[in-house]
């Protein structure tokens, strides 16, 4: 399934210019929405959440919608939800004991219900076109599935069948928009408290691109701002315990002996924050990226996406969605606090690390 979805997203567009342009498109879409608020102070969260989830929308299913259209809202709605019920005490708990959980009431019977509800929902609205499906002309992640369905092999049946369409397109949603608009709404709070450095920021943006659309290609001139992106990235540590995952054989590693069937959590959290590799883990310190020249530095243990065979499959289509929605919302404003606001950088409690909510005011620079 990894390989189908891998290889059906690269066809229809992800790591090509087609995505680079759907991006492009979609900042501006995106800038129009932050001028609209007139500089007073404004909750980015649905904006920056609508936004994102356009693009991996738009890659599965082909269509974009407007931020205020009801069917991208819900889902969206659905989607955070989730991922505040899954990082409750009690989800938590369920995790651990599921069986003594199970029966009492709480958020995990919320969150189960609510994961039901999606599904019904993405089943009622994003998977049903097998009627409109043309073997001849494919024209997404679900059409190629659907194709995929009527083949003639065991794969058709044991793989490709409706739940499995159902819980991808799920999973691909939730993957694919939580996780980049957390990592850019930790960069906007990130820009209003350290001014100093979004100011850098400024300077290189007018210094590289001026007044012309960002795109992919300016990122090698801008090491300021990649080392900046990277440290989003690295500061933010949206997911701590990546994935789950589980041995498939008995393992030994640095002479423990770990048996098949053991759920291990690799916690990227603690290579994130390892002080032999970042000068001051705790901090907000772009420079953890630069060499004394000021260029791009490459960090064996920046590992946001995870490492190995299962690591993020989204990685190339997440990197180019930060610099061009960052980038240009920083070519277009200045982000600053609403007077009296106090910046919190602690995580709210969810599933993955977000920003507590807050308020932003976005200033036009043009
Ligand atoms: C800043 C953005 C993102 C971060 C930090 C991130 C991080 C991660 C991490 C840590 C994993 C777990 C890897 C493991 O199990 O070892 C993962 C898995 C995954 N991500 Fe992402 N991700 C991001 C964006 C995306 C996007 C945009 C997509 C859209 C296609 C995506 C799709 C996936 C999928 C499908 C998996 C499961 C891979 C598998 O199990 O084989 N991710 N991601």
């Amino acid at each position: 399934m990894r390989r189908f979805t891998l290889s059906t997203l690269r066809d229809y567009g992800m790591g090509k210019k087609g995505i680079e342009h759907k991006i492009m498109d979609e900042s501006n879409c995106l800038v129009q929405a932050f001028k609209a608020r007139e500089g007073k102070p404004f909750d980015n969260l649905q904006l920056i959440n609508t936004a994102v989830a356009n693009i991996i929308v738009s890659t599965v299913i082909g269509v974009r919608f407007d931020y205020e259209d009801p069917t991208i809202v819900r889902l969206v709605n659905l989607i955070n939800e989730n991922i505040r019920l899954l990082g409750s005490r009690l989800v938590r708990l369920y995790n651990s004991y599921p069986y003594l959980i199970h029966w009492m009431p709480g958020p995990h019977k919320k969150a189960f219900a609510n994961m039901k509800e999606m599904q019904n929902f993405i089943r009622e609205t994003f998977t049903r076109q097998k009627k409109e499906l043309d073997l001849n002309d494919q024209r997404n992640l679900v059409d190629a599935f659907l194709a995929k369905q009527q083949e003639d092999k065991p794969e058709a049946t044991l793989y490709f069948h409706d739940e499995n369409l159902t819980a991808l397109v799920a999973d691909l949603f939730t993957a694919g928009m939580e996780t980049t608009s957390t990592t850019l709404r930790w960069g906007l709070l990130l820009m209003m408290k350290y001014p100093e450095i979004q100011r850098k920021i400024h300077n290189e943006i007018e210094a590289v691109i001026g007044s012309a659309q960002p795109q992919v290609e300016h990122r090698k001139e801008m090491p300021y701002t990649d080392a900046v992106i990277h440290e989003i990235q690295r500061f933010g540590d949206i997911v701590p315990g990546s994935a789950p995952h589980v041995t498939s054989k008995d393992v030994t590693f640095r002479g423990y002996s770990i048996p098949k069937g053991t759920v291990v959590i690799p916690l990227l959290h603690s290579v994130l924050r390892d002080k032999n590799y970042f000068e001051k883990p705790y901090e907000f310190h772009p420079e953890h990226f630069l060499d004394s020249e000021g260029k791009m530095k490459k960090i064996e243990a920046f590992i946001p996406f995870s490492i190995g065979k299962r690591s993020c499959a989204g990685e190339t289509l997440a990197k180019m969605e930060l610099f061009l929605f960052f980038t240009t919302l920083l070519q277009n404003f200045t982000f600053q606090a609403p007077p009296g606001a106090v910046l919190d950088l602690s995580p709210a409690m969810a599933s993955t690390n977000g920003p507590k909510s807050y308020e932003i005011q976005a200033i036009p620079r043009n």
